[in-house]
């Protein structure tokens, strides 16, 4: 395949992974580990792959849902070949359009045959874009020979993706929806290539230290002695990233509750909170993942309100909360809204310190993890995700106390879902000011974070997930 500057392979799989693709690996034995990998028995990995990826592309399910469904079933496969499903299937994923678009230029009936062999090529046309020898994946896709010559047919079709005008080019070679690829467009310039590259590379597993039992050095020792090679993050003082390959989840540093895993974009905006042991509300809290980075920054002391209209993951919430040791958490599930909605936070009107409202949004931030999230998405979808997030910043904010603070978060790289609420929050409340980032972070990670008054994060800047945070003041 050629290599071009705005079109290459991505780089071999690697020992990075996103905690999806981990998650679908038994944890595997320590002579399991010392031994040399088994080779993959493609047959079997392909037709996992097959079933997995049509779950998700024919009938619509979450990628993440869908490997768990198709592993849970193949209880034959080795750990090994567990990974090769999940890579193989999520980095088609991340590249399908770009696949699409090559396939039917290099064999000239693929829009007309069956689905299944459409995604064996679609499969195999992705194995090569990610660098693995054309010879040995004809070999090992079950091809026909018409099948295998399209493979031999990428170059040239990729050299007619690079000759196509900039504006039809990018949303193919970028895998986005033309409306995302757009708003890319618009909001990254000349660094667009390069954001949307690094959202379809693989994120890392990154986990955070529970501060209430001990600090992230003392976690990295923890973990070694389960085998578990670690390296501090660059940004977040108490994030690890995690280098070796395992199910987090089987380990006894998790089930003792010493670490979460959470991206260390979500770990920033976490702390930008700087809870104090007084009354804090986590206004979105989902299953927690804030909500226990909070409760160790209020050292378990005084009232943490938890907050979700999700009942699924207000209990998800509670067993994290046991697990890590937290005991300052109330959590309330509440109504999505309506009165009902506005009258259960009435006891809690004016009172509180720091209100977060970490809100549901387009998730752009987290295609690296989610890589199919992209092709749900509409415009229409994006414009009820900006309407909701106006309407919880302003039911929210009546529950922050003159010259305390709310705090907002998404996980998008949009401008319509992050400035552009803020500012239309505050052409309404001229009774709050914006805190710069900064000065919460102090001046070393403050410099690191980069300029402006709010915290934008991007896998390409920064490495880590895509987060916007923003720190409202309340005048007294
Ligand atoms: C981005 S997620 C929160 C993630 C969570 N804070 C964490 O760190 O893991 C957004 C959450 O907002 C919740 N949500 C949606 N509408 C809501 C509403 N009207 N009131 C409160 N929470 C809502 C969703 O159920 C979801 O759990």
């Amino acid at each position: 395949m050629a290599q071009k500057s705005k079109f290459r392979p991505t780089s071999r799989p690697s020992a990075k992974k996103s905690s999806n693709e981990r998650t679908h690996s038994k944890k595997p034995t320590l002579k399991e580990q010392a031994r040399s990998p088994r080779p993959v028995r493609e047959d079997l990995v392909l037709q996992a792959c097959l079933e997995a990826y049509a779950l998700v592309r024919h009938e619509g399910r979450l990628s993440d849902r869908a490997l768990d469904f198709t592993l849970r079933r193949k209880t034959n496969l080795y750990s090994s070949e567990r990974r090769a499903v999940a890579e193989r299937v999520y980095a088609l994923l991340r590249r399908q359009r770009t696949v699409d678009f090559l396939l039917s230029r290099a064999h000239p009936q693929f829009d007309s045959l069956d689905s299944t062999r459409q995604d064996v090529l679609r499969l195999a046309t992705s194995r090569v874009l990610h660098g693995d020898a054309l010879g040995e994946v004809a070999r090992t896709s079950s091809l026909t020979p018409a099948d295998a010559s399209a493979l031999s047919a990428l170059p040239q079709a990729a050299a007619a993706l690079e000759a196509l005008p900039e504006k039809k080019r990018f949303p193919i070679a970028a895998s986005l929806p033309d409306f995302l690829a757009e708003r890319f467009l618009a909001q990254y310039g000349k660094d667009a290539a390069r954001a949307a590259e690094a959202m379809n590379e693989r994120a890392p597993l990154t986990v955070r230290a529970n501060l209430l039992k001990e600090d992230r050095d003392a976690l990295a020792k923890r973990l070694s002695t389960e085998e578990v090679e670690s390296k501090p993050s660059l940004l977040s003082p108490m994030g690890l990233h995690l280098e070796t390959r395992m199910n987090v989840f089987s380990l006894e540093t998790f089930r003792e509750g010493f670490l979460e895993i959470q991206d260390e974009g979500s770990q920033l905006l976490g702390m930008l909170v700087d809870a104090p042991p007084t009354r804090v509300v986590d206004a979105c809290a989902g299953a927690g993942g804030k909500t226990l980075q909070l409760a160790a920054q209020m050292k378990n002391r005084g009232d943490l309100h938890a907050l979700d209209i999700d009942t699924r993951r207000m209990e998800d919430l509670k067993k994290r909360a046991r697990r890590a040791g937290v005991h300052n958490v109330r959590a309330q599930l509440i109504a999505a809204e309506g009165p009902e909605a506005d009258s259960s936070l009435d006891s809690l009107a004016g009172k509180a310190d720091r209100v977060l409202v970490d809100a549901p949004c387009s998730g752009t931030g987290t295609f690296r993890r989610k890589p199919d999230a992209r092709y749900r998405l509409t415009p229409e979808h994006l414009a009820e995700h900006v309407a909701r997030q106006k309407a919880l910043l302003e039911r929210f904010s009546r529950m922050v106390k003159p010259g305390g603070r709310l705090i907002y978060g998404t996980c998008s790289v949009l401008r319509e879902e992050n400035e552009a609420v803020i500012e239309d929050f505050l052409s309404r409340h001229p009774e709050y000011t914006v805190r710069p980032v900064a000065e919460l972070l102090g001046p070393e990670l403050g410099a690191k974070v980069g300029p402006g008054p709010f915290l934008r994060l991007a896998p390409h800047t920064h490495g880590t997930d895509g987060f916007f945070g923003a720190v409202l003041v309340r005048a007294k």
